[in-house]
């Protein structure tokens, strides 16, 4: 890695944990000559606002995901918008919260009609994701008469500047730099013969584990292999709201019967968004919503997952053909898409529940999952 992107990256890092702090960031589009302040609207308040826009000195707005707006019926934005929040309403910062990341289906009075987001405001959106926040951002464009002291923040150190070109790619940034940790065994109820190995990306900020099931040269040519995404709900506590616990004690004990494999654990909670919005979207389910809209309610896509990782994972274990246990169409495509040989497939079931069945069936029936013989469904 060269100097110049050792530094790009981790000016990036550094925005996340602003943004995760309550802090705001300044992204800088070059090419257009324009910079916005962002902030995520998990923090807002009104001392915040009336900063922000002292700060830069335009009129603040409200840049949403096209997720968001779809679901609040704005149709039509290809990607993020903003609505900006007219001078001299008085607004609440319930009600723009609300707009952002609530109930709400309409935009309250005192927002103008959305209009494209800048390329600022869009990184300023993949940042927020990327901090596993609810991709909603208060944003005030840099007004040309306050140039000048924002620059004097930045150069102060009290105010972290990034350019939209690096935000925008946060999430490609440290593909490849995978590290391999630390590893020890670790034997398991279902699988005695267990070693754990940990891998950590390059700004530290998630960490994935690989199970090594069984003995490596026992395993068969097409090496099985499961990829299970974190599910604290599920895996810790047997929540019942999904099948995952179970699927992974199944995986174990079905890669121990098959002469051994792998398990790739991966910091992938709640599809990608996180343990904090997961609870976010069950919240917005218990009003009535499958699990595909909550999550598109809040802003994000049907499945926040990049399946990236777990190529570099199976590269670094030396392993290029596999069977893998999944019913997702999504994760067969990713991983012969990084090179990885799928030699074949085996479905991987959990247990049907009361409580599951609404989420296995919005599952199969939004994401393509192949659960209908196991819902009974056709
Ligand atoms: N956002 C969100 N995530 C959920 C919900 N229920 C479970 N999850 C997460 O979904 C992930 C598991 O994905 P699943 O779709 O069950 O299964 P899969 O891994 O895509 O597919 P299989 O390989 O067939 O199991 C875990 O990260 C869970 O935390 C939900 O209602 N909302
Ligand atoms: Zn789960």
């Amino acid at each position: 890695m060269t100097h110049d992107s050792e530094i790009a990256m981790h000016q990036v890092e550094r925005a996340l944990f602003d943004l995760r702090r309550g802090v705001p960031v300044l992204v800088i589009d070059e090419s257009a000559g324009e910079a916005a302040l962002v902030f995520p609207i998990e923090s807002i308040s009104h001392e915040r606002l009336d900063a922000l826009v002292e700060q830069a000195g335009s009129t603040p707005a409200l840049t949403l995901t096209a997720h968001r707006l779809a679901a609040m019926g704005l149709d039509g934005q290809e990607s993020a918008a903003s609505l900006s929040l007219q001078p001299g309403q008085s607004m609440s910062i319930e009600a723009i919260y609300e707009t952002a990341a609530g109930a709400t289906t309409v935009p309250p009075d005192g927002f103008a009609a959305p209009g494209p987001a800048s390329r600022s405001e869009r990184a300023g959106l993949a940042l927020l994701r990327r901090a596993l926040l609810v991709p909603a951002a208060v944003t005030v464009t840099v007004a040309p008469e306050r140039q000048t002291t924002i620059e004097a923040a930045v150069a102060r150190g009290e105010l972290l500047a990034v350019p939209a070109r690096l935000a925008e790619r946060c999430f490609e940034l440290g593909r490849g730099m995978l590290k391999r940790i630390s590893e020890a065994d670790v034997p398991l109820r279902e699988a005695e013969q267990a070693r754990f190995v940990l891998f950590r990306e390059p700004d530290g900020l998630r960490e994935h584990l690989a199970v090594l099931i069984g003995e490596r040269e026992d395993w068969p040519e097409s090496v099985p292999v499961r990829l299970h995404s974190s599910c604290l709900t599920g895996d810790l506590f047997a929540s019942l709201r999904c099948d995952c616990g179970e699927q992974l004690t199944r995986a174990v004990s079905t890669i121990r019967e098959m002469g051994g494999g792998v398990l790739l654990y991966l910091a992938q909670e709640g599809r990608g968004i996180g343990l904090a919005n997961k609870l976010r979207a069950y919240a917005i389910q218990d009003q009535g919503h499958d699990t595909v809209e909550a999550d598109q309610r809040l802003g994000f896509g049907d499945d926040e997952r990049r399946y990236g990782v777990a190529v570099d994972m199976l590269r670094a274990l030396d392993i290029a053909r596999i069977h893998l246990l999944t019913n997702n169409p999504a994760k067969l495509v990713a991983l012969a898409n990084g090179g990885i040989e799928v030699n074949d497939n085996g479905r991987l079931f959990g247990r049907v529940t009361q409580q599951n069945r609404r989420y296995l069936s919005a599952k199969a029936r939004r994401s393509g999952h192949l659960l209908q013989e196991l819902l009974g469904e056709s």
